[in-house]
């Protein structure tokens, strides 16, 4: 398993008649890969997977994970919810099906954080894959300070943190200043993709990749060479790009983009999400 560099949470392609449409996503996943992502993410929040039945979650692992083997690319998958029992359960049956399960903080409840360290504690004495903890306080409304994260990345079955705080903040410049042994930080907010490099994050978890993957592969390895005065450049760059993707809620603009790209046949967003506007779409159009 590679949780470094660059990880692409791929958006779910719906058909006309509003089925997930499979030969987009497998085309999707080949890209990625193809390009220089290390791995996928398969039901993040980029693929509505909120809005997806068991047997569309299914169908989308099962062809993430082919095109991984295919490719010796790592699998994220993720799972889990705000009940710690049904996580535990979630996770179980990734048994052999991925390589890591991306698991959100307990969101709306608000545990505290001595809460979610316990909820996590419990998931990683029953998991059989790796966990990499989503801390993501302006969508679970539960913040987690980098001493909790500390905590969490020294659990047997903890490997990482995808970290979106919406910033670089207090907590994000600690924890990168001494994360725990064999713990990867892994951006999760595309426009601070670059910053949190340059302190010393692993990678990234990104919908933004699914364009320009390969200058995103590049922008990893330019500030693991210490090749500050690219990386600084494209990073600004590919910054721009990302804010524009998330100028409405994602990946309703990455997939008015997508669509508009005739990578996937239509740019159909399921309820509560609204399609982007023209305006947005084009904005990120003009800056590929
Ligand atoms: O699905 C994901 O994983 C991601 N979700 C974030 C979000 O929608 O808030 C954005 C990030 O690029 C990856």
């Amino acid at each position: 398993m590679n949780l470094s560099g660059v990880l692409v949470p791929l958006i779910t392609p719906f058909a006309e008649d509003g089925e997930i449409a499979l030969a987009a996503l497998e085309d999707l996943a080949y890209a990625a890969l193809d390009e220089g992502a290390t791995g996928l993410v398969a039901l993040g929040t980029t693929a509505e997977v909120a809005t997806l039945a068991p047997d569309e979650r299914q169908a989308v692992v099962e062809i993430c994970g082919r095109v991984c083997r295919e490719r010796g690319a790592t699998l994220v998958v993720g799972a889990g919810s705000s009940d710690t029992r049904g996580s535990a359960a979630a996770l179980l049956a990734l048994k052999d099906r991925a390589d890591a399960a991306l698991v959100t903080v307990p969101s709306f409840v608000r545990p505290s954080e001595a809460g979610v360290l316990a909820h996590f504690a419990a998931l990683a004495q029953e998991t059989p894959v790796p966990l990499v903890v989503y801390n993501i306080p302006y969508r679970t409304g539960q913040s987690v300070g980098a001493a909790t994260l500390r905590r969490l990345g020294e659990l047997p079955m903890v490997a990482g943190v995808k970290h979106a705080v919406g910033g670089v903040d207090q907590d994000t410049v600690t924890l990168l200043a001494d994360p725990p042994e064999g713990f990867a930080v892994l951006a999760g907010d595309d426009p601070f993709f670059s910053a949190l490099l340059a302190l010393g994050a692993s990678g990234g978890i990104l919908a933004s990749a699914h364009l320009r993957t390969a200058r995103f592969a590049e922008l990893a390895r330019a500030w693991g060479a210490g090749d500050v005065a690219h990386a600084r450049a494209l990073g600004h760059r590919l910054s721009v790009m990302s804010a524009s993707l998330f100028a409405e809620p994602n990946p309703t603009v990455l997939k008015g983009v997508l669509h508009a790209q005739g990578r996937i046949p239509t740019a159909a967003v399921r309820l509560p999400l609204i399609p982007a506007s023209q305006a947005s779409i084009d904005a990120v159009l003009r800056l590929l």
